[in-house]
């Protein structure tokens, strides 16, 4: 590969990127392609002038953009989102678009002018304030005050309804931009799935702070004893907008309160010890879930008493409470049939040690991972979207030439969450994943649902193609990848084992739209049609979206389903 010159600066980079073909999924590729479809939209007409007025008018030459310069302030009117979550504005000229961040369709804004790509045809701004604002635009309803400077949030201004609205089309310019397939297979986008919680919800947050001005010298960087400590307490939080720059967030209410009171302690200790630091950090803040059943006596055949110390005790737990006042722990054997408790006390913590142990109880189901590893970071929305996928995973009608489904392969499965919440349905599961210290979890986790029909590896996906000993025409994969997608080598291999249905989740739906349109491409003899494509709102306030796909083998004998 050849290198990059030692003087090319990261906007000459930067530049490079944001023409870049539109295929990785990135946020500049997705911005690209929406700059691009607004810019076509209103295309100035290479036509025959129709009447000698329009002629007359022909002769005067068109005017161009003249672009205005770097930090200059303009005034923008806003006509669309795009799937980035910014608020995109056209020129006068009509030749080229000012994406402002933090503003929504019929904003009329002032921005700050920051990057100019000229190839790319837009120029990145700051938002400096509204001046008329959207119709739709609720400013009522913004809950954090970094919004519209911290970068985590984008949208806190549109009411939720229409959050969700503008999600559904974030999935379906998805599809017809990355997927390369024809409108005909593409079903129609079903309704974003709203998150219960539309604030508080986000189990895990991670804000950093830079080390002390100067303390990276050369000399420092060779001798850690040379490095220099804070002389006051550094910002601690989350990116300026369209920056490296750190802004101080006191406090961040898209986060649970267990990591908001977190984020609130680890603050109080680095403030207390700010001379100490001579290297910037990341603060981790995970929630963490203590459950502990109630004890009604009505209800419950209680074997020994409570201890102070909520030590061990047993008892029998026959159903609902709903005057239980005491409380006690489960007995082992109760807690590993994971019945499905009617009384139970959560107590919420919040873990800063990526090396602990979190516990997350999804369906009833207990999931212990490494604090640090994947999980999903919205468990308020998790019912929802595991009661959707165990509805959608098996075909709704079964037809008669066809073997019933049996088997389920969970590539990039982390501790578990999908074998183990769908085990019920399938003789036999199998996940794999790239993290040994996510199959050691989701091992441990079986084992303490009492789930014995699944087993585990830790592997590249790619590989489970080597292992697997299911007929693929009794098999289900669900794929749970990345934001980069699949790679190539898994989709080909997917598609020569060819298993009877497709499952394709995604916190990325650009990279799923791709690796999806790749399948219903198909190869000789195996290809899939999409039956549903659906959003979940698993990150309300921000322009992120995750995306279900439910594909189905199109050319299974008798493929009726
Ligand atoms: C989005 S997470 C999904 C995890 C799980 N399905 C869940 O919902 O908790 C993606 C997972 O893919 C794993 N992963 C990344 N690259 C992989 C690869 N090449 N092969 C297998 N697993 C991979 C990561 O370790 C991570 O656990």
């Amino acid at each position: 590969m050849a290198k990059r010159p030692y003087h090319q600066s990261k906007s000459a980079k930067r530049q490079k990127n944001a023409a870049k073909p539109a295929n990785d999924g990135s946020n500049e590729q997705v911005l690209l392609l929406d700059v691009k479809s607004l810019l076509s939209r209103y295309k100035k007409v290479e036509r025959p002038a129709e009447t000698l007025e329009e002629e007359n008018a022909r002769a005067s030459p068109l005017p161009v953009h003249v672009p205005p310069e770097r930090f200059s302030e303009i005034d923008v009117k806003i006509s669309e989102l795009s799937s980035t979550g910014d608020g995109l504005g056209l020129s006068s000229t009509l030749d080229h678009v000012y994406v402002v961040p933090f503003t929504i369709p019929g904003d009329f804004v002032r921005a700050k002018v920051v990057t100019y790509f000229p190839q790319a045809g837009y120029t990145l701004t700051d938002f400096i304030r509204v001046i008329s604002p959207a119709p739709q635009r609720d400013d009522s309803l913004v809950k954090c005050p970094y919004f519209s400077k911290c970068a985590g949030c984008q949208i806190q201004m549109l009411p939720y309804e229409l959050q969700l609205q503008h999600k559904r089309s974030i999935v379906e310019k998805a599809y017809r931009n990355f997927s390369s397939l024809t409108p005909e297979v593409i079903p129609t986008i079903g309704e974003t799935i709203g998150s219960p919680l539309q604030y508080g919800y986000r189990t895990k947050l991670t804000p950093h702070f830079d080390g002390p001005p100067g303390s990276m010298t050369r000399k420092a960087k060779r001798d850690p004893l040379e490095r220099k400590g804070f002389k006051t307490v550094p910002p601690i939080g989350f990116n300026l907008k369209g920056t490296r720059k750190i802004i101080d967030i006191e406090d961040c209410p898209i986060g649970t309160d267990a990591v908001r009171e977190g984020l609130q302690r680890e603050r109080k200790d680095i403030a207390a010890d700010f001379a100490k630091y001579t290297k910037g950090a990341t603060i981790f803040l995970r929630e963490s879930t203590l459950r502990r059943p109630k004890l009604v006596a009505n209800d419950v055949t209680v074997e020994s008493a409570v201890h102070g110390d909520g030590e061990k005790t047993s008892t029998k737990d026959t159903g609902p409470s709903p005057d239980a006042t005491n409380e006690i722990s489960i007995k082992n054997d109760v807690k590993h049939t994971n019945p499905l408790r009617s009384e139970y006390i959560d107590e919420k913590t919040c873990i800063t040690d990526q090396r602990a142990i979190s516990t997350e109880y999804i369906d009833n189901f207990e999931f212990k991972n490494t604090a640090g590893a994947f999980f999903q970071n919205n468990n308020s929305i998790l019912p929802k979207f595991t009661a959707y996928i165990r509805e959608a995973i098996l075909p709704t009608t079964q037809i008669t030439q066809a073997k019933p489904i049996k088997y389920l392969i969970d590539a990039y499965c982390g501790s578990g969450l999908f074998t183990i919440t769908l085990s019920s349905l399938f003789q036999s599961s199998m996940g794999i994943d790239i993290a040994g210290a996510s199959i050691v979890a989701a091992k441990a986790n079986a084992t303490a649902n009492n789930i014995s029909n699944a087993s585990f590896m830790t592997a590249d996906a790619s590989k489970l193609f080597e292992h697997v000993k299911y007929p693929p025409e009794e098999t289900v994969v669900i794929i749970d990848p990345p934001r980069k997608g699949c790679d190539d080598p898994f989709l080909q291999q997917l598609l020569r084992f060819g298993p009877r249905r497709v499952v394709y989740v995604s916190c990325n739906v650009h990279t799923q739209a791709r690796d999806v349109g790749v399948l219903v491409e198909g190869v000789e003899g195996c290809r899939y049609e999409i039956e549903r494509l659906q959003g979940f709102d698993f990150f309300p306030q921000t322009g992120h979206v995750e995306g279900v796909a439910i594909l189905a083998r199109s050319d299974v004998a008798g493929k009726a389903e």
